[in-house]
């Protein structure tokens, strides 16, 4: 698992290296970090360092020093470079000396603004240090204009300027990075919203900092994590012990959901499937090997349930989902089973208490469960698990998860081809799956949101897909997870 940390732990760990190690020391292993890091890029897009162009964005603060000092080890190499300074009286002073001894060429926003607009559209790679830790809101009206004008590469220093660096929201004109290169651990605004996106690959440098971090805010699962948790069969195992999975979902007009969450739930792992619900026929034309039936009253014992996509938010389907909660196994209920739940308070009670609820809202259900999400994706959800005592999983282009002990996991999407209709009942039918298996609900949750997205890459490739060809693409994506945590292990 890799660890994100928020910025008032990064400043915290940062105070506590400050009593050994001089700040200008920090300061020079995060430059020459980006230095190095500048120097590859020129090398894969130019073929060469020396007498190549680069132009640096320098704001008011260290995030600007930090982009002067990689100036210096670039202009060491033979670069030339200009540093467009955006808070001219405001610059960082000592890497404003150094950049102006080694060689460095200046020019000041606004009195030389054309002078910047050229320096920066020709430039073979540009370096984005307008702000970092201490950034708030978008890019301002003049940084924004050179951000613009970029062509060649970009490389962030620290958080992509424009993005929130606890939250990941843009609200505004944001830096879109090729390379955003940070400094002792991932910041949430690299791996949520549309900071995920804005950060491009994000590339983790060890100044120091490390021992003083502590245990992260968030985690980010990995392919090796989810293939390490992904349920395998042994030798002794059969259908039943691998954990029987229930399906309660679907109408007779809409039997689509519930074809496509059993159907994921038998791809997930190898125990056995049920399904009780008036698609009964439809399941059991397409998927043989589930056990359906027309009633949840006639289904057999299941070790965990999956309740709610396409199921109505009707008296029927008010009574499924109080019976499947009464069951007194871990429950993934989703979209109307949310609905439901948010409507009705009194079916909260129907719960075993304590028993695993897993919960998949998207942004307007979990709007309807607990209030809008606003811009703080992982408060959203941590308050949300908190106060239903659930695992509360926001879907979104980041997917976040949070338990009801506060801890957090997040899903960074890599494209958006699987936010396509029935993607969600194949989602459900994963987590139902490996709930069944006995994985921790919290980690059920995150893996299933991990293969899924994973699935959906596969199978889109590039183009628009459906949840049928996504649910496909299931076997694919978990032999993959498998073969990272073969490879890592
Ligand atoms: N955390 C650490 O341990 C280290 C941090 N370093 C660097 O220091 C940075 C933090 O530096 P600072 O705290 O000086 O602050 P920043 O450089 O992030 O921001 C500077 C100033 O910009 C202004 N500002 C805020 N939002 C703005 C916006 N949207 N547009 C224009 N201006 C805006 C504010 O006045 C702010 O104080 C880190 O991101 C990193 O790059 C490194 O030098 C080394 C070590
Ligand atoms: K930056």
């Amino acid at each position: 698992m890799k660890g994100v940390w928020t910025v008032e732990r990064v400043r915290a760990a940062e105070r506590r290296v400050f009593e050994r190690t001089p700040e200008a020391t920090l300061m020079r292993r995060a430059a020459f970090a980006v230095g190095v890091r500048s120097a590859e890029l020129l090398t894969e897009h130019t073929g060469a360092v020396s007498g190549r162009r680069v132009a640096l964005l320098v704001g008011a603060g260290n995030n600007g020093g930090d982009a002067l000092w990689a100036g210096v080890f670039l202009l060491h190499r033979g670069v030339a470079v200009t540093a467009a300074l955006l808070a001219p009286e405001r610059t960082h002073a000592e890497g404003l000396v150094a950049f102006r001894r080694a060689g460095g060429r200046i020019v000041r926003v606004p009195e030389d603004t054309e002078a910047a607009h050229v320096a920066v559209s020709t430039a073979d790679l540009v370096i984005d240090g307008i702000v970092g830790l201490s950034g708030r809101g978008p890019l301002r009206p003049p940084a924004a204009e050179l951000v613009n004008l970029v062509t060649g590469p970009l490389v962030a220093v620290d958080v992509p300027s424009g993005v929130d660096p606890d939250t990941g929201a843009v609200a505004g004109p944001a830096v879109n990075a090729d390379v955003t290169v940070t400094f002792g651990g991932r910041k949430p605004g690299h791996v949520l919203a549309d900071g995920a996106v804005c950060s491009g690959a994000v590339h983790v440098v060890d100044i120091g900092l490390g021992d003083e971090l502590g245990e992260p805010d968030l985690v980010l699962l990995d392919a090796a994590d989810m293939g390490a948790l992904w349920p395998v069969p042994g030798p002794e195992d059969d259908k039943y012990t691998q954990g029987v999975v229930g399906v309660a979902a679907g109408s007779e007009t809409y039997p689509g959901a519930a074809v496509l969450a059993t159907g994921a739930a038998v791809l997930a792992t190898s125990g056995m499937v049920r399904y009780a619900g008036p698609a009964a026929d439809a399941v059991r034309t397409r998927w043989p090997e589930v056990i359906a039936t027309g009633s949840i009253n006639d289904a057999g014992r299941v070790q965990a349930w999956v309740v709610g996509p396409g199921l109505g938010t009707g008296a029927a389907g008010r009574e499924v989902l109080a019976t499947v909660l009464e069951k007194g196994v871990p429950v993934c209920a989703d979209a109307d089973a949310i609905n439901l739940l948010a409507a009705e308070t009194a079916l909260w009670d129907a719960r075993e208490p304590d028993t695993p609820l897993v919960l998949t809202p998207h942004d307007r259900e979990f709007a309807r469960l607990a209030g809008d999400v606003g811009d703080d994706r992982v408060a959203a959800a941590r308050r949300a698990a908190e106060r239903t005592n659930c695992v509360v999983l926001l879907k979104g282009h980041s997917t976040v998860v949070a338990a009801p002990d506060g801890r957090v996991l997040v899903n960074r999407a890599r494209g958006a081809w699987p936010a396509t209709a029935g993607s969600g009942d194949v989602l459900s039918g994963l987590i139902g799956a490996l709930l069944a298996s006995g994985v921790e609900p919290w980690l059920a949750a995150g893996c299933a949101a991990g293969v899924h997205e994973l699935a959906g890459d596969v199978a889109a490739d590039g183009a628009p897909i459906g949840a049928s060809a996504l649910l496909a693409a299931v076997p694919d994506a978990v032999r993959m997870v498998r073969a990272a945590a073969a490879a890592s292990a």
